[in-house]
């Protein structure tokens, strides 16, 4: 188990201990017994009679959580003051704000930032929309704009609820990228009045960043934007996704020897991620990926009400294989999971081709945990922070948003998502690369300026950068 998984897991207990009548062993004992691992220990008050401590307690699994509390509850001589949710925490009152870059300290700069010389600056873009770039925060800010229809693997839990993802998504963007990106979430599902809500708002903006937008209303939706508008929309599900899983399997190809074009590939969850991975497989010379839902596997003869899932069956299964997911696995050398936690067996891998590969990629569980193959597969990979290779979109879209940002692109073009995934998977040499190590860590400092470099070149390369960044790499 990774620490940060531990880290994930864990609570602070706050305890008042009465000296007479318990020692600090028998508590460490009781919260050992019950699943926890003491990590931390703060005195924050010690007298003659009794001592206050906070214990930071990791665990091995979330319902821990109420074990251990019970544990230490039934003790003699223990007072449980408190007991806090590190995760729970870090979301108190939410993860982001807005910092203004000066400070307004007197009449003057009031008089500046604000009426009444603001008004020029106004004027100014009245008259030359474009200086909206230089003048505004358009040139470094994104939206991020999710409808709470498909969150994670969690479902339609509504904007609400889609918020902290959001947030998330927004620190990631600034953390490793520096673009100021703000969560927008959406009360309406309908989707003519996204799209409306979404050009509405698009001048704020440099780019739009979909997120969590079920299928197939996120097809829709993304194409009408790109149309519309004339700054980039990225469903960040589909692209994001696709980039990332492309560049990992670029890297896992090499470890085990085989030639895409050879490959059986099945990809469970034919939704958002599972479209956009089909598609980038196939494009880049993918002969035959076979796509599986709920029903089994998509295959042309059948007829289906979702119209992408007609054309998806049309360009994918070429040998019409029918059945369940069970079924289609056998022989495969490539398992694609973009659906739900659980959904892959173990016995389903072991009837997979020689040196598998198992990207079992849902969030927040996968479609198989690695710990139930370890020992049968040749490269296993998650969407999760917490094990090695973690095929998970936030390795695309800060470096994406970088690049289209800085060159200004009207669009993300298939070149750009490829050049994308040919950056992240160049990031790891054929010396470092290993089954454990196929996929540069998200902290990996090369990764935004890899793919910046490479997606600019290919927008200038396509017609679709109105800027050219002054580095002697895009002259
Ligand atoms: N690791 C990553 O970077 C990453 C990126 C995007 C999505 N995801 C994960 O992929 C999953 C799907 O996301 P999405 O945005 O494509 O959602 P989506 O709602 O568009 O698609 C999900 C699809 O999975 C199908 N599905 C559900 N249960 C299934 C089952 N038991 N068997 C087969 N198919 C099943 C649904 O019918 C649907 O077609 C989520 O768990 C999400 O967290 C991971
Ligand atoms: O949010 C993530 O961790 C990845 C992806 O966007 C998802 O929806 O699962
Ligand atoms: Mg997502």
């Amino acid at each position: 188990m990774g620490q940060r998984q531990m880290e994930g897991n864990s609570i602070i207990l706050r305890l008042e201990m009465r000296t007479t009548e318990v020692h600090f062993g028998d508590v460490a004992g009781a919260i050992a017994e019950a699943g926890g691992d003491i990590v931390a220990i703060d005195v924050i008050s010690a007298s003659r009679e009794s001592s206050t401590r906070d214990l930071t307690v990791a665990m091995t699994d979330a319902a821990d959580n109420r074990r251990i509390v019970e544990a230490v509850t039934e003790l003699p001589g223990v007072t449980v003051i408190n007991v806090s949710d590190r995760t729970f925490l870090l979301h108190l009152g939410g993860k982001i704000e807005v910092t203004p870059k000066t400070r307004i300290s007197n009449r003057e700069d009031l008089s500046r930032v604000y009426t009444p010389d603001v008004a020029r600056v106004c004027h100014a873009i009245a008259e030359e929309p474009q200086k909206a770039y230089s003048l505004t925060i358009k040139r470094n800010t994104v939206a991020v704009v999710s409808d709470g229809s498909a969150v994670l693997g969690l479902g339609n839990i509504g904007p609400h609820a889609a918020m902290p993802v959001m947030e998330g998504k927004a620190m990631l963007f600034k953390q490793f990228a520096e673009v100021d990106a703000f969560p927008i979430c959406l009360e309406t599902q309908d989707t003519e009045e996204i799209i409306r809500t979404v050009k509405a708002i698009a001048p704020a903006f440099g780019g739009i960043n979909l997120e969590d937008i079920s299928s197939p209303r996120c097809f829709e939706i993304e194409r009408r934007l790109n149309e519309e508008l004339d700054i980039p929309v990225f469903h960040d599900d589909q692209h994001g996704t696709a980039v990332v899983l492309y560049a990992s399997l670029i890297s896992a190809l090499k470890l085990v020897d085989k030639q895409i074009e050879d490959l059986k590939i099945v990809v469970c969850g034919i939704g958002a991620a599972g479209v956009a991975c089909s598609r980038i497989l196939l494009s880049a010379g993918a002969r035959n990926v076979i796509g599986v839902d709920r029903e089994g596997a998509l295959v042309r003869t059948n007829l289906y009400d979702n119209p992408v899932w007609q054309q998806y069956a049309a360009m994918t299964n070429p040998n019409m294989e029918t059945g369940s997911l069970q079924d289609v696995i056998a022989g495969a050398d490539v398992f694609i999971g973009v659906s739900k936690g659980g959904v892959l067996k173990r016995s389903d891998v072991e009837k997979m081709a020689k040196d598998p590969i198992v990207f079992a990629m849902a969030n927040p569980v996968p479609e198989i945990m690695p710990a139930e193959v370890e020992d049968l597969v040749a490269v296993m990979a998650t969407g999760r922070s917490d094990y090695p290779n973690q095929i998970n979109n936030v390795l695309c879209f800060p470096g994406m948003f970088r690049a289209v940002l800085d060159c200004r692109a009207t669009e993300i073009n298939e070149p750009m998502k490829l050049a994308a995934a040919n950056a992240i998977a160049s990031v790891i040499s054929d010396e470092e690369r290993n089954k454990f190590y196929i996929i540069p860590s998200v902290f990996n400092e090369r990764i935004v300026s890899s793919i910046r470099k490479q997606v600019i070149q290919a927008a200038i390369a396509t017609g679709v950068a109105r800027r050219i960044p002054k580095e002697k790499d895009f002259e």
